[in-house]
């Protein structure tokens, strides 16, 4: 016998499979799925077998050095979508086939951890005499296998106590398997489903009748306005799917998968969710992927990477949010989690659902525009409520005004206001940190990353740090270039509008969610709970506090600058900050009361501002959508973007010249944006060039670059730069 392997060096020249013999140790144990050691060059390296052939081949083959596990890494599904994956972004199927089964690959093995025994019978110790032992007798008697500190803390003895009666010979240790729960700290509590309104009930039925059809053809988008319930469209549908035999994936991206969204889910099925996100500890990921390899788990609730759970196979797949960028993965493979999940569907017939208050163009063309889709809607808020009503703010009036503050006159009257009835506010700036630029008024001088083209934020702890690579430095009370005394902190961040509200409303209760303030594990949590129980009347926040959150206490919303995003130099600027504007105003009036909210901009006549004010999705995509057209962008183009990066400048421009001009002399039609400067031109030290190809068929662009990568890898001498590609990148930057 011989296999068939992909070994582990993710480089497109290496993009083949090698043939090795199976000795006579190994025989029987080498499956599709094993991940093997192999002799390479003068190396041993890993390799994961994708085939078994009987007949050997005439040549003298190299024998597998080593099996790596008992058990394969990867089912043959998992290995179609590599190869999928591989072909579709151009990228080495070993780095695709890796992609998937990463949480299998960093974990070894379940945690072992010493436990205790009682080692003798009866009552040992006298708890007159001994009252300390006495208690920890009794603790271990009643849960045998307690760790020395579990024992000690259960007993309210000191871990000495315990180190005693080992000694004594009353206790004896063991290692013993842990078991982690990730939801351990969850209140187990059961809720049940209520009755579905009209809408929520129809979309419902026709995602039931397309899993009793079972033939794999059926996608839904489910727009749904903010607070209409789609959650709920959701768990009814898993839990039809589930009374069928069916396994179900739902995706949410990883800010949304907040704790809320994972209560919901374990209180309506219990164990058979699993959770998966990148806070997890290898061993809790350990834990959640057995569960899920096992068929204990049928239901699993993760960020974009839990599209490769090894499910046997999943009957629906739902991506809520669908419009996030965060399903792009941004760094190769750089999938998006709605394509792989299309893909997924296409092998398993699963039915697809796509929900979302603010759908991407892409999906909604799909449903709305005669394309494959079908589209289900939720017109109305759950119950009584209403939409909030959405004021526009014209900052440039308020600077006329003499207005220099961060607030305007009408956002600080309601916040006043809701202080005054107990209600709470949040208010949301997509920005961290206290100034986002700090620039010499003498010399003009902006204090820049040494490492990144990227301006330094100023932090409240006085330093500066760089939001790209990490690096900081405390803030100089001198400019670094002219030594002036005058250096000018702009720009602000959620720090400062903390800050401010602390000045201005010294008696509200203030907490700031954004990514400085839940580095700890469980702050998230804590944040969110605190807020949603009543115990703070403000959360100012960044984009942390736009999605998800359904906290019925909240009646005022305030946006403190709507422009961040709008002016991105990026042709996604508009939908962008049209989601981001919705999303945050959704937030709003999910209770009793009607709620509001006040958008801060200078540009109150942009449509993607106006359309958020008016909750008109459909106008906004019929001005977007005749905007992409005229300049030929996505939907109705596709697009691929080779980035070159390296550490000398004048080699990344040489090597993105010499890529355009391979591109240019290919047949594929093509055409080619570039090269020039990516918008941040330099990250992490090394500088970043970038060329966009449009072509109005996807392989077009596949064959285009694929060619000029070849010319590339074999003609050119650029060896130290990297070239990456990008099939439908989201990010243009
Ligand atoms: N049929 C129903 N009857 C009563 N309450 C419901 C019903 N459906 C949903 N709800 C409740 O309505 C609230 C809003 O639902 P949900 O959070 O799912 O909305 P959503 O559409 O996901 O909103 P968003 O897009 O803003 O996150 C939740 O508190 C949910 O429990
Ligand atoms: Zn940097």
């Amino acid at each position: 016998m011989q296999a068939e392997v992909l070994v582990s060096i993710a480089h497109h020249q290496v993009d083949k499979v090698f043939y090795y013999n199976i000795p006579p140790s190994l025989a029987g144990r080498v499956q599709v799925g094993s991940r093997v050691l192999v002799p390479f060059g003068r190396r041993k390296i890993e390799g994961y077998v994708v085939g078994l052939n009987p007949a050997p081949n005439q040549e003298e083959l190299k024998d597998l050095a080593a099996l790596l596990d008992e058990d394969p890494v990867f089912t043959p599904l998992q290995l179609a979508l590599a190869r999928w994956m591989a072909a579709y972004y151009l990228c080495p199927t070993v780095k695709a086939l890796r992609a998937i089964i990463w949480p299998l690959l960093q974990i070894k093995g379940p945690k072992k951890v010493k436990g205790l025994w009682p080692a003798v019978c009866g009552n040992v110790p006298d708890p007159r005499r001994a009252p300390k032992s006495a208690a920890v007798w009794e603790v271990i008697q009643a849960r045998p296998g307690l760790t020395r500190k579990e024992l000690a803390e259960a007993a309210g003895v000191s871990p000495r106590v315990v180190d005693s009666m080992v000694a004594r010979g009353l206790l004896t240790s063991k290692e013993r398997i842990e078991l982690r729960d990730p939801c351990r700290n969850l209140p187990e509590k059961r809720s049940f489903p209520p009755v579905l309104y009209g809408e929520q009930l129809r979309a419902v039925k026709k995602i039931i009748e397309a899993l009793d059809k079972n033939d794999g053809r059926h996608v839904f988008l489910l727009h749904g306005v903010t607070g209409s319930g789609k959650t709920e469209v959701y768990l009814q549908a898993i839990a039809a799917a589930l009374n069928r035999g069916k396994q179900a994936i739902v995706l949410v991206p990883e800010i949304a998968l907040t704790p809320q969204m994972i209560d919901i889910f374990r209180s309506r099925f219990g164990h058979q969710v699993a959770v998966l996100h990148s806070r997890l500890s290898d061993g809790e990921r350990y834990d959640e992927y057995h569960r899920l390899r096992t068929g204990e788990a049928k239901v699993v609730l993760g960020a974009r990477s839990a599209i490769f759970s090894p499910l046997e196979k999943p009957g629906l797949i739902i991506l809520d949010e669908e419009h996030e960028p965060s399903y792009k993965q941004e760094e190769s493979p750089r999938y998006h989690a709605r394509t792989v999940a299309l893909r997924l569907a296409g092998y398993t017939g699963a039915v697809v659902v796509l929900g979302s208050a603010t759908p991407s163009l892409e999906s909604y063309c799909q449903a709305a525009g005669g394309g494959t889709y079908q589209l289900l809607e939720l017109n109305q808020r759950v119950g009584e409520l209403t939409l909030p009503s959405v004021h526009l703010i014209d900052l440039r009036r308020e600077l006329r005004k003499g207005n220099k503050g961060i607030f305007s006159e009408a956002l600080q009257e309601a916040i006043t206001d809701r202080l005054s009835r107990r209600e709470q506010v949040i208010l949301f700036l997509n920005r961290r940190g206290y100034s986002t630029l700090v620039v010499c008024r003498e010399c003009g001088l902006v204090l820049k990353c040494p490492h990144c083209d990227i301006s330094l934020t100023y932090h409240a702890s006085g330093r500066l740090r760089c939001h790209y690579c990490n690096y900081s430095v405390m803030a100089p009370s001198l400019c670094p270039g002219c030594g002036s005394h005058y250096v000018a902190y702009l720009g602000m961040g959620t720090q400062k509008v903390e800050q401010e509200i602390r000045r201005l409303f010294p008696a509200a209760r203030v907490l700031r969610l954004d990514s400085d303030t839940v580095g700890r594990r469980g702050a998230h949590r804590e944040i969110i709970e605190t807020f949603r129980e009543g115990e703070a009347d403000i959360l100012v926040g960044t984009q942390m506090v736009a999605k998800g959150l359904d906290i019925p206490g909240v009646t005022l919303v305030g946006v403190i600058n709507a422009d961040i995003s709008l002016h991105m130099p990026d042709f996604r600027a508009s939908e962008r900050t049209f989601q981001l504007l919705t999303q945050v105003a959704g937030r709003s009036g999910r209770g009793k009361k009607k709620g509001e909210v006040m958008i801060q901009t200078y540009s109150p006549e942009h449509y993607a501002i106006t359309c958020a004010q008016n909750h008109d999705y459909r106008g906004f995509y019929r001005r977007e959508m005749a905007m992409r057209r005229a300049l030929g962008y996505p939907p109705f183009t596709h697009l691929a973007r080779l980035l070159v990066t390296g550490k000398l400048e004048r080699e990344v421009q040489e090597a993105a010249d010499f890529l355009a001009q391979a591109v240019r002399t290919t047949n594929a039609p093509v055409e080619l944006l570039g090269p020039a400067p990516a918008p941040i031109g330099r990250i992490k030290d090394r500088y970043r060039w970038h060329l966009v190809l449009k072509a109005p068929v996807q392989n077009f662009l596949r064959e285009a670059a694929t060619a000029a990568l070849n010319d590339f890898y074999n003609m050119s001498n650029y060896r130290r730069v990297q070239v990456s590609i990008d099939i439908a990148p989201q990010s243009m930057m």
